[in-house]
C-alpha cells in the first residue's frame, strides 16, 4: 500500500546552547494510506511534536517530510497551508470552535471561506456528517449547549469536511468521560474502515488498542512497536492488554 507519509530522520530542536533540547531525535517514521495508527510515550516524550512535524503545522531542523510524495519541507508556506486545509484534518482535546456560531455554522465555517459559492453543497455535506456522528438535532445549538463529546462530534465533523486523507487527533478523548470516549472511537473506527487514514496521540491504552500500529516514544525517539490486526469491534481486553503489557515490557 502507498504510504501517505514518510518522515525521514527529523530532528527537532527548543532552546539554545546549554539551553538546547532535542525532542526528535532522527525519528523515522511511515504511515500508509488508510492506516490507524496512535502513538503513546510518556509526558515531554515528543508526540505532539511529532504530529506537529508530520502535519507540516510545524518545521523540522533536519529530515524531511513527504506527504502524499511531495516533500513538504520545500514547499512554500501557502502551498502547505493549502494541503493541510484540502488533506488532513485535525481534531484536538479541545475543539476549538466560535462562540458566536452555532453548531452547524462552527462546522462549516472553513469550508465557506473556502469555496463561497458553494454554499448548498456545502451544508449538505455538513448534515451528512453530522448524521453520521449522531448529532443532526444540534445544528441550531450554541456551542454551550452542547456537552463535551458532542463538541468533539461536531470537531471531528468540522475536520471531515473536506475528505481529508489523513486526521491527526491529539488526546482527541482526553476531556471525555469514558462512555463519550468509547463513542468518539467507534467513530474513529468508522471513519477509519471508510479508507481515511488516523494518526492520534493519546495517554489511554484503550484508545490505542482500537488501533492497528502503536508506535511508542521516549526521549525523542520511537522506541518500539506494537502491530495489531485491524479492530473489529472484538477482543478489545485482550487488545488493551497487549497494549499495556508492551507498555510495561519498556518502562512507559
Ligand atoms: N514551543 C516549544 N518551545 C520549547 N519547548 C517546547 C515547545 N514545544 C514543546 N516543547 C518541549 O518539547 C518536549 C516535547 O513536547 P511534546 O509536546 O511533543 O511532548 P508530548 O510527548 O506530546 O507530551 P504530553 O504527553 O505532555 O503532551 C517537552 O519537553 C516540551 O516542553
Amino acid at each position: 500500500m502507498n504510504k501517505i507519509i514518510i518522515g525521514d530522520h527529523l530532528v527537532k530542536s527548543f532552546g539554545e546552547g546549554d539551553e538546547k533540547h532535542n525532542v526528535l531525535s532522527e525519528v523515522t517514521v511511515e504511515i500508509k494510506e488508510g492506516e490507524f495508527v496512535a502513538v503513546m510515550g510518556p509526558s515531554g516524550s515528543g508526540k505532539s511534536t511529532l504530529m506537529f512535524a508530520l502535519s507540516g503545522m510545524d518545521s523540522v531542523d533536519g529530515g524531511n517530510v513527504f506527504f502524499d510524495g511531495k516533500n513538504l519541507s520545500a514547499v512554500e508556506e501557502k502551498e502547505l497551508s493549502d494541503i493541510r486545509r484540502t488533506k488532513m484534518g485535525f481534531v484536538f482535546q479541545q475543539p476549538t470552535m466560535l462562540k458566536n456560531l452555532n453548531i452547524l455554522d462552527n462546522i462549516i465555517f472553513p469550508s465557506m471561506r473556502d469555496n463561497r459559492k458553494n454554499v448548498a453543497n456545502i451544508l449538505e455535506k455538513a448534515r451528512v456528517l453530522m448524521k453520521r456522528v449522531g448529532i443532526e438535532e444540534l445544528e441550531s445549538r450554541d456551542i454551550t449547549q452542547v456537552s463535551g463529546g458532542q463538541l468533539q462530534r461536531a470537531g471531528i465533523c468540522r475536520a471531515l469536511m473536506n475528505n481529508p486523507k489523513i486526521i491527526f487527533g491529539d488526546e482527541p478523548t482526553g476531556a471525555l468521560n469514558s462512555k463519550s470516549a468509547q463513542e468518539i472511537m467507534d467513530i474513529f473506527s468508522e471513519i477509519n474502515a471508510s479508507g481515511t487514514a488516523i494518526m492520534l496521540v493519546t495517554h489511554d491504552a484503550k484508545v490505542a488498542a482500537r488501533t492497528e500500529r502503536v508506535m511508542f516514544m521516549r526521549d525523542g525517539k520511537i522506541v518500539s512497536e506494537l502491530k495489531l490486526p485491524k479492530f473489529v469491534g472484538t477482543d478489545i481486553d485482550a487488545r488493551v492488554e497487549e497494549v499495556t503489557a508492551k507498555m510495561r515490557e519498556i518502562g512507559i
